[in-house]
Formats: C-alpha cells, sequence, structure tokens
C-alpha cells in the first residue's frame, strides 16, 4: 500500500466490522484495573506500557490502578505498521532499573505472543523478581509462540482477525479507532 493512500484507510474504516464499542471496552478496562489492583496494590511495581500499540490501554488503564506506581514504557516491535508479524525489533528499552522489584507489561494485543514471550524474557533476566502481564486483547487461535501462553490480565477475547483501534493499528493508522474493528476479509 502507498504510504499516503489515505482514501484506501478511510475505506477500511467504513467497511470494517465493529467487534466491541467503545463502552464496551472501557468496561473491560475498568474490570481488569479492579483486578490489577486487586492483585499488585501491595507490590510496589514497575508499569511498563509496550509502545506504540500500548499507548491508548497504558493511558487509560494505569488512571484506574488506585495504589502508588511507577510508568515508563518500552517500545519493541515486530510488524512494523504491516499485518504480519517478523522477528522483534528493540526501539527503545525500559529506562527505569527494574533489578529487585516486580514488573507489570501493558499492551494492546496478545496474537503470535513472541513479543511478550521475550518481553517477559527480558525482564526476568534483567532482575525483575516477578514479571505480570495485562492485556487489552487476547486473539484466539493456536498459533501462539509458546504452550499455554497467556497474559495474567485480559480485558476482551477476540476471534482470529486482523482487529484495528484502542492502540492497534492497521498500516499504521486507526490506533484512534474508538471501538475494536476487524479489517473486512481480514
Ligand atoms: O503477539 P504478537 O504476535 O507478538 O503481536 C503482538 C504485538 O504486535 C503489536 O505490536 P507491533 O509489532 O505491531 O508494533 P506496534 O506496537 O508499534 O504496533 C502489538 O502492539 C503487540 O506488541
Ligand atoms: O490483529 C492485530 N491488529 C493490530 N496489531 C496487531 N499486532 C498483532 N496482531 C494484531
Amino acid at each position: 500500500m502507498p504510504k499516503t493512500d489515505i482514501d484506501h484507510i478511510k475505506k477500511i474504516y467504513s467497511e470494517a466490522d465493529l467487534l466491541f464499542s467503545e463502552d464496551a471496552v472501557e468496561t473491560a478496562i475498568s474490570n481488569m484495573a479492579e483486578a490489577i489492583t486487586s492483585s499488585l496494590a501491595e507490590r510496589n511495581p514497575v508499569v511498563f506500557t509496550v509502545m506504540n500499540g500500548g499507548l491508548v490501554i497504558g493511558g487509560k488503564l494505569i488512571t484506574k490502578l488506585d495504589f502508588p506506581l511507577e510508568a515508563s514504557y518500552m517500545h519493541a516491535t515486530r510488524y512494523r505498521n504491516g499485518t504480519s508479524g517478523h522477528e522483534l525489533e528493540w526501539k527503545v528499552a525500559p529506562m527505569i532499573d527494574f533489578n529487585g522489584r516486580p514488573v507489570l507489561i501493558l499492551d494492546d494485543i496478545l496474537d503470535e505472543g513472541h513479543t511478550l514471550a521475550e518481553i517477559i524474557d527480558y525482564c526476568h533476566k534483567n532482575g525483575a523478581t516477578e514479571v505480570h502481564s495485562a492485556v487489552l486483547v487476547n486473539k484466539l487461535h493456536d498459533r501462539k509462540a509458546r504452550e499455554n501462553l497467556k497474559a495474567d490480565f485480559v480485558g476482551l477475547e477476540v476471534e482470529d482477525r486482523y482487529i484495528f483501534g484502542y492502540g492497534m493499528d492497521y498500516h499504521g493508522y486507526w490506533r484512534n479507532a474508538p471501538g475494536i474493528f476487524a479489517v473486512r476479509g481480514m
């Protein structure tokens, strides 16, 4: 797709199937926040959002976490604004030292899970005492990178289609879409 084919991008949105409305997603985020608060309020975790996809869930979720926490980000990408994954490329490593501390990783989607699996390994190797993970969406299929790979906190389960909205992109666009949408035919 040419980089500036904005008409194609608009068509993708107008033809997409709405899987979860904004209200449904907001309810899921509130439920995740409650569950995370119950589990981690006394653990003093460092909360890392995985950019870029974690942009929306990171912002929306942490204001609902009812305990003192330090928040930062890391940036790793596997899809590079395309619709199929490659090897994980680190763009920005975590900048808060988490050696000897629990960590909570926040991301938009657990799809095949290579991203989350590598980030969890990275955190353990670099001294995290516990690594917790939360994703807005888990995609249902049998292609997970590791058997039984799951996030500790999951907002919504989605069918095996290419989705966008709430941080998830279609060729770099529509991270801002107010709901979770599936691309027609994908
Ligand atoms: O479970 P996986 O199959 O590994 O895919 C999930 C990852 O893919 C997306 O990131 P992407 O690489 O597209 O970069 P982005 O965050 O900049 O969109 C998403 O934000 C997750 O981090
Ligand atoms: O379905 C998806 N949509 C957007 N980004 C993604 N990254 C992995 N899977 C997806």
